[in-house]
């Protein structure tokens, strides 16, 4: 039908879930990626929803890893694995050094301790990135009111245009390659793939997604990221 959107083609995307951290701030006996949430890890519920779309998964973990081989990822012939960096940012770009970039010239990544993302979100979007060429990031709005400052409120930051990075963000998969190593290089800091591409001058579009596609950081997140699985229940 004339004026259709183009469809995208997931044979085209490739999916990265970088699992090379510690949890430090989890506070827990093993890497959060590895805490259980209804009977699964949390690193499973992150992938698993990945997995329902026709993508190439490639998980980046730990040199030291003891967990990942006991997961059924470990045995499912849709993911592989490389050795994660020293930072985030470092086993994001040890995951693109892996793939072919001709094969999938896109790349969606999603953080392996964000269990709780929706494949409608995921699918949106791929959709709006896919009919602009361009990439993009879920996020979701601030809601509460921001402060700057250490001990003392030194500035309230306008609210207005300020959103939450979330993940998956998706980008074409060369550009970010070269924005990440390039930055890297530079020292710049980054804590998320659009803040390599925003260095490098590339468009990052924000799509809005759900909130409830929290970040496990914290040990009371565990706790949330369950009591919002059961509400989906
Ligand atoms: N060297 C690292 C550090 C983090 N990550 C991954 O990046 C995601 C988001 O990072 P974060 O929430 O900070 O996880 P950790 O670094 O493990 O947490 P902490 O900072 O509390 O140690 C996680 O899935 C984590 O496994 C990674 O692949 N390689
Ligand atoms: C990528 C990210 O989840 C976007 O909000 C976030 O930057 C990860 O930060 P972390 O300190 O590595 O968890």
């Amino acid at each position: 039908m004339s004026g259709e959107l183009p469809a995208p083609d997931y044979g085209q995307i490739a999916a990265v879930i970088p699992a090379a951290g510690i949890g430090k701030r989890m506070q827990s006996e093993i890497p959060k990626q590895y805490l259980q949430l209804h009977g699964k890890t949390i690193l499973e519920h992150s992938a698993n929803v990945l997995l329902q779309l026709p993508v190439s998964l490639v998980i980046a973990l730990s040199a030291e890893d003891a967990y990942f081989s006991t997961t059924p990822l470990a045995t499912n012939p849709d993911v592989q694995t490389v050795i994660g960096g020293a930072e985030r940012a470092y086993s994001v770009l040890a995951a693109l050094k892996h793939l072919d970039a001709k094969q999938f010239p896109w790349v969606l990544v999603h953080d392996a301790a964000r269990p709780l993302v929706q494949l409608r979100d995921i699918q949106q979007l791929i959709q709006q990135c896919w009919q602009s060429g361009q990439g993009g990031i879920l996020a979701c709005p601030v809601r509460d009111t921001m402060k700057r400052g250490q001990l003392r409120v030194e500035q309230t930051v306008e609210r207005a245009s300020l959103w939450h990075a979330l993940t998956p963000q998706l980008f074409p998969t060369e550009t970010l390659r070269q924005a990440l190593s390039q930055a890297l290089s530079a020292g710049i800091t980054i804590t998320d793939e659009a803040s390599a591409m925003e260095w490098a001058g590339q468009p990052v579009q924000l799509i809005e997604g759900r909130s409830d596609n929290i970040k496990v950081t914290q040990p009371e997140d565990l706790a949330l990221a369950g009591f919002y699985l059961e509400s989906r229940a």
